[in-house]
């Protein structure tokens, strides 16, 4: 039934993720990886539309994809199942329908954070910094997972959704795309990452500042200027052209080598230059005895293109 769903949402040529075709493909391939992921979601939908890619859809079109507890819980277990997935080599996320997201569902919100159980301040208190932190995780997740993260922004992407963009390794976005930092205006500070991740992936802290105390919409042609996306594209059918060609680009090269990266830029991200380089050090005297160096090496020798060496699943 939920095959029946995604395929009729989903356009030809383009493959559900389902434990059946996995398996399909894992004795096809000769793959002999354990358990398939079996990734069946109330709010997401999931498909392979490229060899090694993983396609991550919001899928609430007629609630705008707005954030209710099933999608908080259901992001995590799908990024910590892609993050074990050996077959999987990057990953897109999207949206559907009119736009992006909503950010948090307002409905959900008024019957989960704010009415937290306990018998006195104090366990009211330690209940919701617990489930602050699950909200935490959801984007979390998408860091943990050492696969890179694509996402690509359509229409408004509002307060959840800056969270969960910021998360992500690479932002694409079309002309019609705008980004709200909306926390203030419903009486909150933001508190699942914008705060924490954006000034480091736009470098202006007065200008995260003044989206954040304003919830002014940034509107695609700034978000690029300020670095927030690297492209924006004219429409989603490009966008999605675009960011499908990058993830299967990124997934033909050596995953040692992709995922190291991702790890080393978050490391270096949050410690000295100094202990970014003792890190990679450290991590290079493991992964540069990998067989895909010599591999590599040899095609650029043999003036072969990266895109014709087979790299071992990781
Ligand atoms: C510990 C907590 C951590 C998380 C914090 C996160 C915080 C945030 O995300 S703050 C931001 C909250 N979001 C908003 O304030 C946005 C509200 N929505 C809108 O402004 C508009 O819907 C939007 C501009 C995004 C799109 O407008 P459009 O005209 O295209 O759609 P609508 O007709 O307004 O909505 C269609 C249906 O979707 C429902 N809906 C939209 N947003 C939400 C939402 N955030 N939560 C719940 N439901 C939402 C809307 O009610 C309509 O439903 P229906 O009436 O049943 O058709």
């Amino acid at each position: 039934m939920a095959n029946r769903v995604v395929n009729s949402v989903l356009g030809q040529g383009t493959r559900v993720w389902s434990p059946v075709s996995r398996a399909v493909r894992a004795m096809s391939s000769g793959a002999g990886s354990g358990a398939s992921p079996s990734h069946t979601y109330e709010t997401l939908r999931v498909s392979q539309p490229r060899e090694s890619v993983i396609h991550v859809e919001l899928h609430r079109p007629e609630k705008r994809n707005a954030m209710n507890q099933a999608f908080w819980r259901e992001m995590v277990v799908c990024f910590d199942r892609i993050a074990e997935d050996s077959d999987c080599r990057a990953v897109v996320v999207s949206g559907a329908g009119k736009i992006f997201t909503a950010g948090i569902d307002l409905m959900d919100m008024a019957g989960d954070v704010l009415q937290p159980e306990g018998d006195d301040a104090a366990r009211r208190a330690w209940n919701l910094q617990r489930k602050i932190r699950e909200y935490q995780d959801t984007f979390s997740s998408l860091e943990r997972c050492s696969k890179p993260v694509l996402v690509a922004v359509h229409g408004a992407c509002v307060g959840g959704g800056v969270d969960l963009v910021s998360a992500c390794d690479i932002r694409f976005c079309s002309q019609d795309a705008w980004f709200q930092i909306k926390e203030v205006d419903i009486g909150l500070a933001a508190d699942v990452g914008t705060l924490q991740r954006l000034p480091k992936v736009i470098g202006s802290r007065s200008l995260v500042s003044e989206l954040a105390y304003t919830a002014r919409k940034l509107m695609s042609d700034e978000a690029k200027s300020c670095g927030l996306v690297s492209r924006v594209f004219p429409d989603k059918d490009s966008m999605m052209e675009g960011v499908l060609d990058m993830a299967s680009e990124i997934s033909s090269k050596s995953p040692v080598a992709v995922q190291g990266t991702k790890i080393n830029l978050l490391y270096s991200r949050d410690h000295s230059v100094r202990e970014g380089l003792e890190y990679i050090a450290t991590w290079n005297m493991s992964m540069l005895q990998t067989e895909d160096i010599m591999k590599s090496a040899q095609a650029a020798l043999e003036k072969k293109s990266p895109k014709e060496v087979l790299y071992s699943k990781l």
